[in-house]
């Protein structure tokens, strides 16, 4: 059987806003927009990995949320699961450490406006579609 490595995705959300990260590398994804995250490590729960990469990644200290249902098929053998997540009391803010150049709050109205990678807009539809209908719900 083929190995499916999970890649776990944070919509990090703060007043409304969804985090979106520009990737730096490798160059094939190289200036699209993603969620920040990475890889399950064997062994290790989804969210503790996700909280791990939002450390590494961008410096924060996070709390995840719940999931967002649903699962993206990436290139073989990942697959993207998403889940919300917010910035605890006290965390720093995001900064692009590793594997960005850039970030942004986006508003709801600004969702589209960056170039996000291909495989990841169904993912990010749904979870805007979750955002509205949990409005108050998921704000950090
Ligand atoms: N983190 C993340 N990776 C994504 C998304 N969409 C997408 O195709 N990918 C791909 C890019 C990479 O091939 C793979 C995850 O790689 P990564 O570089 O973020 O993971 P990582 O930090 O664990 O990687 P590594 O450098 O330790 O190998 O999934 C997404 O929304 N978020």
């Amino acid at each position: 059987m083929t190995e499916r490595i999970v890649v776990v995705g944070a919509a990090l959300v703060d007043s409304g806003r969804l985090l979106a990260a520009r990737r730096s590398a490798p160059p094939s994804l190289a200036g699209c927009w993603e969620l920040p995250g990475g890889k399950v490590e064997a062994g290790e729960r989804t969210e503790d990995a996700l909280v791990r990469e939002l450390r590494e990644e961008l410096g924060v200290d996070a709390e995840v949320l719940s999931r967002v249902p649903g699962e993206w098929p990436l290139r073989s053998p990942y697959v993207l699961h998403v889940h919300f997540a917010r910035l605890r009391e006290g965390s720093s803010s995001p900064a692009p450490l590793e594997d960005h150049d850039d970030l942004r709050w986006l508003a709801s109205g600004e969702i589209w406006d960056v170039d996000w990678l291909d495989q990841d807009v169904p993912a990010v539809r749904e979870v805007v579609e979750l955002m509205g209908v949990r409005d108050g719900g998921v704000r950090g």
